[in-house]
């Protein structure tokens, strides 16, 4: 087999739960299939760089034919030299009772200073994903610290609450994820989501004449809202391999691809599509063609729909305030 030139993958807080589960199944050719060689780009804090050498032995012992090499560092600037794609994972989870946006103050700095790391070592067509909480307010740092970069290649992953939205639907329908389409997650990753099924197909044809209203408002959204609380309070720790596994397929879909007739969740800068203020990182329905998303336009938004979203787009407006001193 002709195997391509190595892609060069970062990815912080790499000795964390999440960067364990995604780690493996990079090298596995999940992401960029078994023609494709990689190099890992692992990012930690001094702390954790006895951890992080201990999982650089592992993927070594896994004899993969796709690693090509393992960087390692505790300094951005040296992680982040030349890499095409960044999961910026690393940073504090919430605990039992917390709400993402109490990670606010403890996390805010870390996306400013891995922004102007980007600025500078990264290629400048550097995709970027960031995974830590709160993640649309982070994503916003770190775009706001790499003004040389394009701002449409960093996103912040609402792509597990789309699974899990996906996911509940099914489960509800007795039918299996592949009969569900068009979901929408709308907003901010965290209880003011809105998970939205009004575009939504189940077995192609309209989600909302097959459920009935009271499940939806009721059950399915405050469950899609809050499921990652309840996995907290389950076990003790927050989703991880999920976590991963959507990190992997937000990436997955970023390059190759949404599928023809669907459409993913992805927080992207608002351009002012549906009335949101432009320059929140808000997530919208996009369709993926040539590696560039395009939020879905010219959906009908219900009063319904339009009162929620004004909900979710207030707290990112009141997360923003909090981090004005890291926005350049
Ligand atoms: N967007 C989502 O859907 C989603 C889903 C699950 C978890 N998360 C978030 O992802 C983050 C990571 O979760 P986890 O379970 O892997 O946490 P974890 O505590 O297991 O791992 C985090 C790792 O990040 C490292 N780290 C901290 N600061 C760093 C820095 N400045 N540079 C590099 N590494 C740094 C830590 O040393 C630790 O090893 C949390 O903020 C969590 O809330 C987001
Ligand atoms: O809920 C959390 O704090 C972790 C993560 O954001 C999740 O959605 O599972």
């Amino acid at each position: 087999m002709h195997m391509k030139t190595p892609a060069h993958i970062a990815v912080t807080g790499a000795a964390g739960q999440i960067s364990y589960a995604l780690l493996f199944r990079l090298i596995a050719g999940d992401l960029l299939g078994d023609d494709h060689p990689i190099v890992l780009h692992l990012l930690e804090i001094p702390e954790a760089m006895a951890g992080l050498d201990g999982v650089r032995m592992e993927l070594i012992d896994c004899a993969s034919p796709l690693l090509h090499d393992i960087v390692i560092s505790d300094d951005p600037y040296v992680a982040f030299e030349n890499v095409d794609l960044a999961f910026l994972i690393g940073a504090k989870p919430r605990g039992p009772g917390m709400e993402r946006k109490d990670l606010l103050r403890v996390n805010a700095d870390i996306f400013a200073i891995q922004g102007r790391a980007l600025n500078v070592a990264a290629k400048r067509s550097v995709k970027t994903l960031v995974v830590g909480n709160p993640a649309n307010t982070n994503a916003l740092i770190a775009q706001h610290n790499a003004p040389d970069l394009p701002s449409e290649n960093f996103a912040a992953m609402t792509r597990l609450d789309h699974n899990r939205a996906v996911s509940q639907l099914a489960l509800h329908c007795g039918c299996s994820v592949n009969d569900i389409k068009r979901v929408i997650i709308w907003g901010n990753h965290s209880t003011t989501q809105y998970p939205d099924l009004h575009h939504a197909l189940v077995r192609g044809k309209p989600a909302l004449d097959q459920i009935e209203w009271d499940w939806y408002e009721k059950e399915f959204i405050p469950t899609v809202q809050n499921r990652g609380a309840v996995v907290i309070q389950k076990r003790g720790k927050s989703s991880a391999a999920s976590a991963a596994n959507a990190a992997l397929e937000h990436m997955r879909n970023w390059l190759f691809g949404t599928p023809a007739g669907d459409w993913t969740s992805m927080t992207v800068l608002s351009d002012g599509s549906y009335d949101i203020t432009p320059g929140l990182m808000f997530s919208y329905p996009v369709e993926i063609e040539n590696a560039k998303y395009r939020v879905v336009q010219n959906l009908e938004t219900s009063e319904f729909s339009r009162e929620r979203l004004k909900i979710t787009e207030a707290e990112l407006l009141a997360e923003r305030e909090e981090v004005r001193h890291l926005l350049r």
